[in-house]
C-alpha cells in the first residue's frame, strides 16, 4: 500500500496580530491517502483555508507539522497545484499564456510541448478553441476552468482546491462538479477540496472531514458509501442522500455552537 500523500501531526496554528492572538487550529491530525479525494466541511472561520495554506507551504504551523510524501513541508513545492475561489488570471495574457504561466515562471521558457499540453488541458476542461482569448472575454465559470487547467499543467501529484466553485451559479457549479469527476477518473490525483456545499462534498469525495471550531479541529470523518464512476444519477442514490442529510445536521449543530 502507498504511504499517505499528506499527514497532519498534532498541528496547531496561532495567529498573532496587533489586536491580540487567534488560535485558528488545535491538535489537528489526519492523513490523506494516495489518490484519495478528501473534502473538508466546517463552519466559517474554523481554519479550512489555513490547513490548505500549510499543505502548500505558504504558511508554517506554530506547533506540530504537516508532511507531504513523508517529508515535513518547508516551503512551496512544484508537485502541488492550487485552485482558489477566484482564478486570479493575468488579464493581459491569453488563456493559453495563463495556463503556461507557472512553467514560464519556474523554468524561464515555454516549449512547444508545454503549449500542446495547454491545448489538451483546455479540451479536457471543455474550452477547446479558447486559447487565444483574453480572460475578460470568458464567463466566470470558463475562467475558473482556466484556473483548473493552469493548476493541472505541471501535472501535480496533489491538487488543493479552496472553494473553487463558490463564485459560480448553481447550475454551472453542478456541471463543474461532474467535469471534475471525469477529469480525476481519467487522471487520478490526491485532492483536498474545501467547500461549504454538503452535496458537492458527498458527490465528489471518497471521504468527508467535518471540522469543528474555533479553534478548528477534526470533528468527525465520513466515508462516502457510493462507488465510482459517479454522475448525475449518483445524486439520487439513497446512501448519498442519507449521508448528505447527516452532514447537514452535523454542520447546523456546529454552526449553531
Ligand atoms: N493571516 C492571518 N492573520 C490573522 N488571522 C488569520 C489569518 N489567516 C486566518 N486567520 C484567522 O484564522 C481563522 C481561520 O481562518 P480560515 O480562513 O482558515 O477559516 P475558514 O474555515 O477557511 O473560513 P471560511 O469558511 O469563512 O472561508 C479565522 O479566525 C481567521 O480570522
Amino acid at each position: 500500500m502507498q504511504p499517505p500523500s499528506i499527514r497532519f501531526n498534532a498541528l496547531g496554528q496561532v495567529f498573532k496580530t496587533r489586536s491580540g492572538q487567534t488560535e485558528a487550529l488545535r491538535d489537528v491530525s489526519f492523513d490523506v491517502a494516495h489518490h484519495e479525494f478528501l473534502a473538508i466541511l466546517g463552519p466559517s472561520g474554523c481554519g479550512k483555508s489555513t490547513l490548505l495554506r500549510m499543505i502548500a507551504g505558504l504558511l508554517m504551523p506554530t506547533c506540530g507539522n504537516v508532511e507531504v510524501f513523508g517529508m515535513p513541508v518547508t516551503g512551496p513545492r512544484d508537485d502541488i497545484g492550487i485552485v482558489f475561489q477566484k482564478p486570479t488570471l493575468l488579464p493581459w495574457a491569453t488563456v493559453e499564456d495563463n495556463i503556461v504561466f507557472p512553467v514560464r515562471h519556474k523554468t524561464g521558457h515555454v516549449s512547444p510541448r508545454d503549449r500542446e499540453r495547454a491545448q489538451e488541458l483546455l479540451a479536457m476542461v471543455g474550452l477547446e478553441g479558447f486559447g487565444k482569448r483574453l480572460p475578460d472575454e470568458l464567463s466566470g465559470g470558463m475562467q475558473q476552468r482556466v484556473g483548473i487547467a493552469r493548476a493541472l499543467h505541471m501535472d501535480p501529484d496533489i491538487l488543493l482546491m479552496d472553494e473553487p466553485f463558490s463564485a459560480l451559479d448553481a447550475l454551472t457549479r453542478e456541471v463543474m462538479g461532474f467535469d471534475l469527476l471525469r477529469i480525476f477518473a481519467e487522471k487520478p490525483k490526491t485532492v483536498v477540496f474545501i467547500t461549504h456545499s454538503v452535496s458537492e462534498a458527498a458527490l465528489l469525495a471518497d471521504r468527508v472531514l467535518v471540522m469543528s471550531g474555533r479553534p478548528g479541529t477534526v470533528g468527525s470523518e465520513h466515508i462516502v458509501p457510493i462507488r465510482r464512476p459517479r454522475g448525475p444519477e449518483s445524486m439520487k442514490d439513497p446512501a448519498l442522500l442519507e449521508l448528505t442529510a447527516n452532514l447537514r445536521d452535523l454542520l447546523m449543530t456546529r454552526e449553531a455552537a
